[in-house]
């Protein structure tokens, strides 16, 4: 028995529907390496290629089918003797061999593509399977537009060529016409009407014309069918394929549906496949894609944040985890709220007994209506830029004048509020941040260990804004404070006096 009942086989055809994407031609290598990867995603049965098509696919398919051993590896024909001879001879080497082949079943293609007769289109059907089933035992029909195709006749043909050796029967809905219903009640009718059904798998091929092959390939799925044929990305003809993605996480996340236990698919590996997809067949991701889009696990709204934050299953149906995404994102936007700006501050070593969040809420809405999203670098500026306006205790810089150059000892004289009162120092260093470090240090009376100090320019050039990021050491402990100024000796003043104002006994916090 080739099929086992209990299982539903999941057919990757990514490779060759996903590859009949305009601009996304695979060299042989390239594909090898998604193979590889669909190997150990665990697909059933990976699609290589149409032979006939060209040397270059038929090279591909002889390499895919001495390098994959695990999948059955397919390959596509029409429903004549020289497709299937060239695909014959491209799986010479695979271990398990599929020959695909299969012709148009309805109306429209017989008359329209073919000139020809239901009857004499339903021959060559047969035909073609036992010219095929000669070579290579396991067979899988299709019988294109089945979708438009009339059930009655479609239940002939489908009769016919398994009794002729078909062990898979595909019904595509090749123009992504059919509803859920139609093409469920389709498959069930196949089921309850061709008496040597049970001699083949169904198989279900969805394009997504109307963005339904996902919800028709599930519909297919409820009414009898044990494989799904897919792409990953959903890319393919047209509008695409069913994407593989989508159907695995609907099996998993449903599991009263009772497939979940009858695919083998290791779902980690769904999200780095699809990027390697997207890069090798640049096709770029659309961000809302489901399971593997950029937004997909990404909240921006405040009630949501403030949700997903409390308890992530409130607007989460899935574990990012589960699909090979580290964790949801909280982005800052003007729709956020405090829930998610408190999050943030955390998350970036902010105190928050020491910050008056609503008078930093108020900040962040001004900065936020005029950018679409505020980074980590946006709110530390936000942060650095006034340091007093948002920490209620905090050491804050009145001024600051240095000296330096080739001919003097760099010198920094500095003015500090400290506890409402106003502190100056001057002290020298072997440059001018180490001179106003130093001059900080003499008021506040302590020296800390600067571990990391690194200076970037935000945008680029020599008038830009200067972020500072520096990692300071004090009773064992590591503080991370950044500042922002077009002048740099000021903004490691600022990163300092950050960091400080996380641990500093005047504002009574241990940071
Ligand atoms: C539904 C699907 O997605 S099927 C996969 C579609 N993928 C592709 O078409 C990519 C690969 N195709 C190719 O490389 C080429 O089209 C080839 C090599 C297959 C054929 O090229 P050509 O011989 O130049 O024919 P062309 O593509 O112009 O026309 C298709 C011919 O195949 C016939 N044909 C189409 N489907 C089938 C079928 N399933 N079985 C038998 N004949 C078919 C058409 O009627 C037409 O025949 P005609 O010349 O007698 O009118
Ligand atoms: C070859 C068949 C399965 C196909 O791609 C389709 O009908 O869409």
């Amino acid at each position: 028995m080739l099929h086992d009942p209990n299982r539903i086989y999941i057919f990757d055809t990514t490779l060759r529907d996903g590859e009949q994407v305009p601009g996304s031609q695979l060299t042989t290598p390239e594909k090898i390496i998604i193979a590889e990867q669909l190997q150990s995603l665990g697909v059933d049965i990976i699609e290589a290629g149409f032979p006939i098509s060209s040397p270059g696919d038929f090279q591909s398919v002889v390499e895919l089918s001495k390098a994959i051993r695990e999948p059955i590896i397919c390959a596509l024909t029409r429903a004549n003797k020289g497709d299937i001879d060239s695909a014959v001879a491209a799986l010479k080497h695979a271990a398990r061999p599929r020959i695909h082949t299969g012709i148009g079943s309805s109306d429209m293609h017989i008359q329209y593509k073919f000139n020809s007769t239901r009857e004499k289109i339903l021959e060559r059907a047969v035909e073609a399977v036992k010219y095929a089933k000669q070579f290579v035992e396991d067979i899988e029909f299709y019988a294109e537009d089945a979708g438009r195709a009339d059930n009655v006749y479609l239940a002939q043909m489908i009769e016919a060529v398994i009794a002729a050796g078909a062990t898979v029967v595909n019904i595509p809905d090749t123009n992504g016409y059919c509803l859920p219903e139609t093409y469920g009640a389709k498959i069930r009718f196949l089921k309850e009407n061709v008496k040597n059904i049970d001699q083949a798998v169904i198989s279900v091929h969805c394009h997504n014309d109307l963005g339904l092959a996902t919800a028709n390939s599930i519909a297919g799925l409820q009414n009898g069918a044990g494989q799904i044929e897919c792409t990953i990305n959903g890319i393919g003809e047209r509008a695409g394929n069913t994407s593989l993605e989508e159907v695995v996480m609907i099996l998993n996340t449903h599991k009263g549906l009772g497939y979940h236990d009858k695919i083998n698919i290791n779902t980690k590996k769904l999200y780095p496949l699809s990027g390697m997809v997207s890069r090798m067949m640049r096709m770029p991701v659309q961000a809302n894609k489901a399971i593997v889009g950029r937004n997909a696990f990404a909240h921006s709204s405040g009630i949501h944040q403030d949700g997903v934050l409390k308890h992530r299953e409130t607007y989460e149906i899935m574990n990012p985890e589960d699909v090979g995404i580290d964790q949801s994102e909280i982005i800052l936007t003007a729709r956020s709220g405090r829930h998610a700006l408190k999050h943030h501050l955390e998350r970036l070593g902010y105190s928050m007994e020491r910050i008056d969040l609503d008078q930093t809420y108020q900040r962040f809405l001004t900065l936020a209506d005029e950018k679409k999203e505020i980074k980590d670098d946006d709110l530390l500026q936000l942060m650095g830029e006034d340091i007093e306006s948002s920490i209620k205790n905090g050491v804050k810089i009145n001024s600051l004048q240095v000296t330096c150059g080739d001919q003097t000892q760099p010198q920094a004289t500095v003015k500090l509020s400290l506890k409402g009162e106003e502190h100056e120092a001057t002290a020298v260093g072997n440059g001018p941040v180490s001179a106003t470090i130093h001059a900080i240090e003499s008021i506040l009376g302590q020296t800390n260990e600067i571990k990391e100090f690194n200076i970037h320019s935000i945008h680029g050039g020599s008038d830009d804004i200067s972020k500072v990021d520096m990692r300071v050491i004090h009773d064992d402990k590591s503080y991370m404070g950044y500042g922002f100024s077009t002048d740099i000796v000021r903004a490691s003043a600022n990163a300092y006096l950050d960091a400080v104002n996380k641990f500093y006994e005047l504002v009574n916090q241990p940071g």
